[in-house]
């Protein structure tokens, strides 16, 4: 009946999109603007309603006060039902979000909030599958403990499934301590830490669609915005919001968060962490204050018959008064040019005799000085109009620029790492310094003016073009009316305008000043100090969430505590919320990742699996130079084990290449996620870095020795590695195993261990 409804729903849409797409052009370009933002709604109504497709619904609730709810994707009503005859309203279907359904998520036997039986019903393809009921009554209340989870039986069905290469929405089974943080008030830092597997990222993104739902209003203008780790990543969790029956959000990397950058170059985690680094603050400060600068001999320029000298009191004042302003560089500069005009106007003018000259001959002074090519370009010299690239490739590409900027802030040898080659592409690192400087040179809006004028004009030519091309069609009847008839040019380029960018995260997205109404970031652990820097501009309003665990992190320039990284924000004021139980990993596994946790940090518990698999993990150690051989064996083994599921090879960044090539030739399909973030292929091989916040039913961790010295933070890579699986851990080495893992058990293999 349910999926009947959607079906109408759908029928309904689709006629009404088609009318609206069918409609005459005729009328005004307003009304063509109308038209297609109707049809992007429809279109978007369309795609929620096919997102929400599996699973519809999936819950019931019947009550000891009388009445049934039915929980699901999405709010129903049933059409035929006239909300206004006076009878009680129930919907068909109630989105999980709304506060009656609540309870179908925080009931207890001990306290059940009028429900009297609980139902979970799991379904494929629009069929039933499992039906479990569990009743709150004062037997069940007593018997179970009082850490006891919402619907065990499908829960256990949920994370026991084959895992897809896609994050799959956990709505059915939200548990208890998950619900509290998904529905916590909006306002104000949010700080969800949790060990590996407690449903951090689902939970995150479970909040971000409940607050879309309870704040649609102010949200849908300023929009979301969810930052992660890497493409990967953000490919692996692309399909969770629409199939919760939202669209619309932004997914970022803090790497794409400059409007026309792309960073593609590589460079060290070293250099990286020293980029991130907080003292970047001032180096940027320092480096275009050194941008500002004074002669040090006068300058003698010529105008028309007179010599105008520029000396060190004229160019200092002049500075002095534009830096006062405290006016971001480009800003300050007409600050600048003023005073040093008036300055060079007076010295002319004092010459000629100062008493001789009235208004009129001062302004004709200031209009020759001001319009005279050596004047300006020394002025430019003195004060140049930069942009963020060019203050960042002239400032890491000269020794003596770095040096002068980076004084007692970084050591000589640091400063050397930090230069780059003309030419070179931006790294991800130099996305948060290019919006730190972006910030301190301001717009020249002057410059930017001129620019905006510049492609409006391109834009009126193009349309023009395109009414020429239109115009050119043989064989027109001449009683039909022509495109040029209906629109002008300008008018046309105007629409293109207004279409371009008609969703909020198009807009946002495009816009490196835009402010978000909420912002998430997952694996926040990993972000630098001058990463930070940049998310907060983007959310002055502070209405964020923020999910990780600082056991996990990776990055050399990444969080030890969430109060060192707030600290300079919002001070003490955030909240902290904890998750502890273990949805991912079981018991048998956690175990071994409990010794590593122990070794990051001796009071750090690693979070309660609440499964297990009766699976042992196991090490098996090869003889030097075979683990490419041993590795495509242990993968083919793996493919049997999984059936259709997923398997990860993690590995040392260095033996990257080497072991994606020894294993080119498996037959279950073996690739590298690449720039596009693909995780579809049954076999994965990647680094702990790229693997961060991905699960597998399976994972092969290759050299663990090898990992632990990669990095400062070996050990957190290590405990991120052996906590990406979801059933079965193998671990290959050559060296001696490290002692953290002591608790694997020793795989005998025949045909190669040593
Ligand atoms: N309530 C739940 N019901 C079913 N599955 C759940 C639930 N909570 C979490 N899971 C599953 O547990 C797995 C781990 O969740 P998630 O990736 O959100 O954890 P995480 O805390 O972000 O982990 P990590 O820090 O290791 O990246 C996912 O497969 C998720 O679907």
């Amino acid at each position: 009946m349910l999926y009947g409804r959607v079906d109408e729903l759908r029928k309904e849409t689709t006629a009404r999109h088609a009318a609206v797409l069918g409609q005459e052009h005729a009328g005004t370009p307003q009304a063509w603007l109308e038209r297609d933002i109707a049809a992007a709604m429809y279109a978007e109504e369309l795609t929620r309603l096919r997102d929400v497709e599996e699973g519809l619904y999936f819950g019931r609730l019947d009550l000891a006060s009388g009445g049934r709810r039915h929980i699901g994707r999405l709010g129903l009503s049933d059409d035929s039902e006239d909300p206004s005859d006076g009878n009680d309203y129930e919907p068909l279907l109630m989105d999980w979000r709304a506060p009656a359904a609540r309870p179908f998520y925080t009931a207890t036997a001990a306290s059940p909030e009028d429900v009297r039986m609980r139902r979970h019903v799991r379904t494929r393809a629009r069929k039933v599958l499992t039906i479990d009921d569990e009743v709150l009554d004062l037997a069940a209340a007593e018997s179970a403990g009082s850490g006891s989870l919402t619907g065990e039986a499908a829960l256990l069905a949920a994370m026991s499934r084959s895992r897809t290469g896609r994050m799959t929405d956990i709505v059915a089974t939200i548990q208890q301590e998950q619900d509290r943080i998904i529905r916590s008030p909006r306002s104000g830092v949010l700080v969800v830490q949790g060990g590996p597997g407690t449903g951090k990222t689902a939970v995150a993104l479970h909040r971000t669609a409940y607050l879309l739902y309870t704040h649609r209003d102010q949200l849908a203008k300023r929009g979301t915005l969810v930052i992660g780790p890497n493409p990967t990543f953000l490919r692996y969790i692309s399909q969770v919001l629409p199939s919760l029956g939202e669209t619309g959000v932004v997914l970022s990397t803090v790497a794409e968060l400059y409007p026309g950058i792309t960073a593609t170059r590589q460079e060290s985690a070293a250099v990286a962490a020293l980029k991130g680094d907080a003292a970047m603050i001032k180096l940027m400060a320092a480096a275009v204050k050194d941008r500002q600068t004074v002669p040090r001999k006068p300058i003698e320029i010529q105008v028309d018959r007179e010599a105008v000298v520029i000396d060190r009191a004229m160019v200092t004042q002049a500075r002095g008064r534009a830096r006062r302003s405290r006016r971001p560089h480009n800003d300050a500069k007409e600050i600048f040019l003023r005073e040093m005009f008036s300055a060079m106007t007076l010295q002319i003018a004092d010459r000629l005799g100062r008493h001789l000259l009235d208004r009129a001959d001062l302004d004709d002074i200031k209009e020759e000085l001001s319009s005279d090519d050596g004047v300006r370009a020394t002025l430019d010299e003195l004060w140049p109009t930069l942009t963020p690239q060019r203050l960042l490739r002239e400032l890491f590409g000269s020794p003596k620029r770095l040096a002068t900027a980076a004084r007692r802030l970084y050591t000589e040898e640091q400063c050397a790492a930090m230069l780059r080659a003309d030419g070179d592409g931006w790294t991800a690192a130099d996305i948060p310094l290019l919006d730190e400087a972006d910030e301190l040179l301001g717009e020249d809006s002057r410059t930017a003016r001129k620019q905006e004028e510049q492609a409006r004009r391109a834009e009126i030519a193009y349309a023009q073009g395109v009414l020429d091309i239109l115009d050119m069609e043989e064989d027109l009847d001449p009683e039909l009316l022509r495109a040029v008839d209906i629109v002008d040019a300008a008018q046309l380029a105007s629409r293109q305008e207004e279409r371009r960018y008609e969703t909020t995260a198009a807009r946002a997205a495009a816009d490196r000043t835009w402010t978000y109404g909420h912002v998430v970031v997952d694996e926040a652990q990993e972000l630098s100090a001058m990463a930070w820097r940049v998310l907060m501009r983007r959310c002055p309003s502070k209405s964020m969430t923020l999910v990780g665990d600082v056991a996990q992190t990776g990055a050399e320039g990444g969080a030890d505590s969430w109060s060192q990284v707030l600290g300079p924000y919002v001070a003490e004021r955030w909240r902290l919320e904890e998750l502890t139980v273990n949805y991912r990993t079981p018991t048998e596994i956690m175990a071994v990742a409990a010794d590593v946790a122990a070794a990051i940090d001796p009071d750090l518990r690693a979070p309660q699996s609440v499964r297990d698999t009766g699976v042992p993990p196991w090490s098996l150690r090869v003889p030097p130079g075979t683990a490419p051989q041993a590795l495509t064996r242990l993968v083919a083994d793996e493919v049997d084990e999984v059936d259709d599921g997923r398997i990860a090879v993690l590995v040392p960044a260095a033996h990257l290449n080497e072991l994606t090539a020894a294993l080119a030739d498996e037959p279950s399909a073996v690739s590298t996620p690449g720039a596009s973030g693909d995780l579809t292929a049954q076999t994965t091989v990647l680094t702990v870095e790229q693997a961060k916040g991905l699960e597998f039913d399976s994972v092969l961790v290759v050299e663990p020795q090898a990992i632990l010295d990669e990095s400062p933070r070996g050990l957190n890579d290590l405990y991120v590695a052996i906590t990406r699986t979801t059933r079965r851990l193998g671990v290959l080495h050559t060296g001696d195993l490290p002692a953290v893992l002591s608790g694997l058990h020793t795989r005998v293999d025949s045909d190669s261990a040593v």
